[in-house]
C-alpha cells in the first residue's frame, strides 16, 4: 500500500506552548492511499498534529515533509500541495446554498465556470447530496452538514485529506455511510490522516492506528495490533471501555 515516498512524513515533532510539551518527538508516515487515524485521550496532541500539519503553529523542532517535500510555511500554500481538511466544527458558510460551499475552493484552480459547477455537482453526487445542491446550510440537519464539509473537502480531489473526528455526532447509519466513503478514497489514491475518538469507525477504516498519549507515540501498528497492545488500554481504550 505505501510506496516510497510517503504522502506525508512527521519526523522528531516537537510541539510546545509556553511550559506545556503538546508533541513530543512524535513520528509516523501516512503512505500513498493509506489511511491512517491518530487516536488518544483528550488533551493527548491530535489537533496539534494537524495544525503542525497545516502550518497554523511553528513546532519546537521535527519535520514535516508531503510528498518528500518539506511542508508548506503557510496554510495558502495546502492547496496546491493537494491537501485538505474538515475541522470539528465544519467551518461551513451557513447561509450560502451546499453546492456555493463547494465553489469556494474551487475558485482558486484555474477552470471555467462550468467546470467548477461540474465538478462540485459530482461531488455531491457522489456524496449523496445532489437533492440539497440549492439548499442553503443551515437548513440542513447535522448529519448532512457534516456530509456538505466533507464534500467541500473532496472536491478538489485531494491527495492528502485530515479528517478531524468525521463520526463526531452521527448516529449509526451515517457512520456506516461515512465509513463506505472513507475507505472508497483508497481506490482513488488519496491518502487520508484521520482524528477519532470513535474506536470501532477506526478499527473499521484505518490501516494503521497511531496512538498518542500526553504527546507521545504510546503505539503504532495495524487496528488489530493497536487493539491487543497493553499501553494502548492504559492510555485509551482501557478509560473507554471502563467509562
Ligand atoms: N493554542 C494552545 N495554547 C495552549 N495550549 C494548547 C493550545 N492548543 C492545545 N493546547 C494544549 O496542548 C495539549 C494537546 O491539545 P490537543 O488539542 O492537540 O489535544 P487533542 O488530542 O486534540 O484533544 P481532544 O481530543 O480533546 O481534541 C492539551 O494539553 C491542550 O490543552
Amino acid at each position: 500500500m505505501s510506496s516510497t515516498i510517503p504522502r506525508l512524513e512527521i519526523d522528531g515533532l516537537t510541539v510546545a506552548f509556553g511550559g506545556l510539551t503538546a508533541l513530543d518527538d512524535v513520528s509516523f508516515t501516512v503512505g500513498e492511499a493509506e489511511t491512517v487515524a491518530l487516536i488518544g485521550p483528550n488533551g493527548a496532541g491530535k489537533t496539534t498534529v494537524f495544525n503542525a500539519v497545516c502550518a497554523l503553529l511553528r513546532p519546537r523542532s521535527g519535520t514535516i515533509r508531503i510528498n518528500g517535500e518539506p511542508a508548506p510555511s503557510s496554510t495558502t500554500g495546502l492547496s496546491a500541495r493537494k491537501v485538505s481538511r474538515t475541522l470539528q466544527g465544519l467551518g461551513l458558510f451557513e447561509s450560502m446554498s451546499v453546492v456555493e460551499n463547494l465553489l469556494v475552493p474551487l475558485s482558486s484552480l484555474d477552470l471555467g465556470a462550468e467546470q467548477r459547477l461540474g465538478k462540485a455537482r459530482r461531488t455531491l453526487a457522489r456524496l449523496g447530496l445532489a437533492e440539497h445542491a440549492r439548499s442553503p446550510v443551515a437548513s440542513l440537519p447535522y448529519p448532512e452538514r457534516k456530509r456538505v464539509a466533507l464534500a467541500r473537502a473532496l472536491v478538489t480531489d485531494p491527495r492528502l485529506l485530515l479528517l478531524d473526528e468525521p463520526a463526531g455526532g452521527l448516529g449509526s447509519e451515517d457512520i456506516d455511510a461515512l465509513a463506505e466513503t472513507v475507505r472508497g478514497l483508497a481506490g482513488q489514491g488519496c491518502s487520508v490522516l484521520l482524528v477519532e475518538h470513535h474506536v470501532d469507525f477506526v478499527m473499521e477504516v484505518a490501516d494503521r492506528v497511531v496512538v498518542l498519549d500526553f504527546g507521545r507515540v504510546v503505539a503504532c501498528g495495524t487496528p488489530d495490533e493497536v487493539r491487543h497492545d497493553p499501553a494502548v488500554e492504559a492510555a485509551y481504550l482501557g478509560l473507554e471501555a471502563a467509562a
